[in-house]
């Protein structure tokens, strides 16, 4: 990732985020997504996508290489801004709000946090990684910062592995530990939203099991979407499976459904690898 990609939050929405942690409404939508269009040029990526994601739950984006995950899930925090020549149509609103008409991308990308495929801690201390995002928001005092720093590392599950070497550089974790560093980073400007672009794809079954544990227990206090090709990942973690293909959102239901019954043939064939 460019530094230019990382998230920036807002000093004006600090206030906002000591709420963040205890707030676990549960049953409304983090995102509503209403007749979404998509284009790179002039290729249609996503096609007429509606869909409610729900708060607190964790949301898999399923579906063939190229069918449009990925690109749905840069929509929500508008990182396909960065693309250059791309067209939005549609509605996409987070907790009611247009994130395309009435929210600044700097403030959008501070609520809607995102972990990519790759880790990609900064060649910085942990301590500093992890800090970034709150100094940006203009926090400097050195207690608030250890707080914060110590309360999203133990988030993540990585506190107790990493307490004595905070300012050993990042890249001396495991890739793993890198991968829950930049979840202790994200969770560090108190998101609402974790977007996860195939988060585990690059680790061994050990660190995949430690991610997926940890996102069952962010699920709490956050709302997740993850990208998967691992259809056992997304049968195991998520409440919600959306299948996509050719950029049409094929089916989505809860994932016992899409797994045990799913409506559309097309689900099903994908589901037991029939293509893809
Ligand atoms: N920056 C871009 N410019 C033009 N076309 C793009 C761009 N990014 C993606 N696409 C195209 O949009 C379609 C959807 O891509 P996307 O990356 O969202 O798919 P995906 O389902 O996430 O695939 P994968 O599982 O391989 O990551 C593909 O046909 C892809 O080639």
């Amino acid at each position: 990732m460019e530094i230019s990609e990382v998230v920036m939050p807002n000093p004006q929405v600090l206030v906002n985020t000591q709420v963040k942690a205890v707030a676990n409404e549960g049953l409304g939508n983090a995102f509503t997504v209403e007749n979404l269009d998509f284009f790179y040029g002039s290729y249609h990526a996503l096609k007429n996508i509606n869909m409610d994601i729900k708060k607190n739950e964790i949301t898999a984006l399923i579906g063939p290489s190229g069918c449009g995950k990925s690109t749905f899930l840069r929509i929500l925090n508008r990182m396909n801004d960065l693309e250059g020549d791309v067209t939005v149509k549609g509605k996409i609103l987070l907790e009611g709000e247009d994130i395309y008409a009435d929210m600044e991308p700097i403030v959008l990308r501070h609520r809607v946090g995102m972990v990519f495929q790759q880790p990609n801690p900064f060649p910085q201390s942990l301590y500093d990684n992890v800090a970034f995002g709150p100094r940006l928001q203009g926090i400097t005092k050195a207690s608030e910062l250890d707080e914060l720093v110590e309360t999203s590392l133990t988030q993540a599950s990585l506190w107790n592995e990493v307490k004595d070497r905070l300012h050993k550089s990042a890249l001396s974790l495991s890739g793993g530990q890198q991968q829950r560093l930049c979840i202790a980073r994200t969770l560090a400007t108190r998101p609402d939203v974790i977007l996860m672009d195939e988060p585990t794809s690059a680790l061994d079954p050990i660190s995949t099991a430690k991610i997926e544990e940890l996102a069952l227990e962010l699920k709490e206090n956050y709302t997740i979407v993850i990208v998967t090709h691992n259809m056992q990942q997304a049968a195991r973690i998520s409440d919600k499976t959306a299948f996509f293909l050719m950029g049409d959102l094929i089916e989505y239901n809860k994932t016992k459904t899409i797994f045990t019954e799913p409506a559309q043939p097309k689900t099903a064939d994908y589901i037991n690898g029939r293509f893809g």
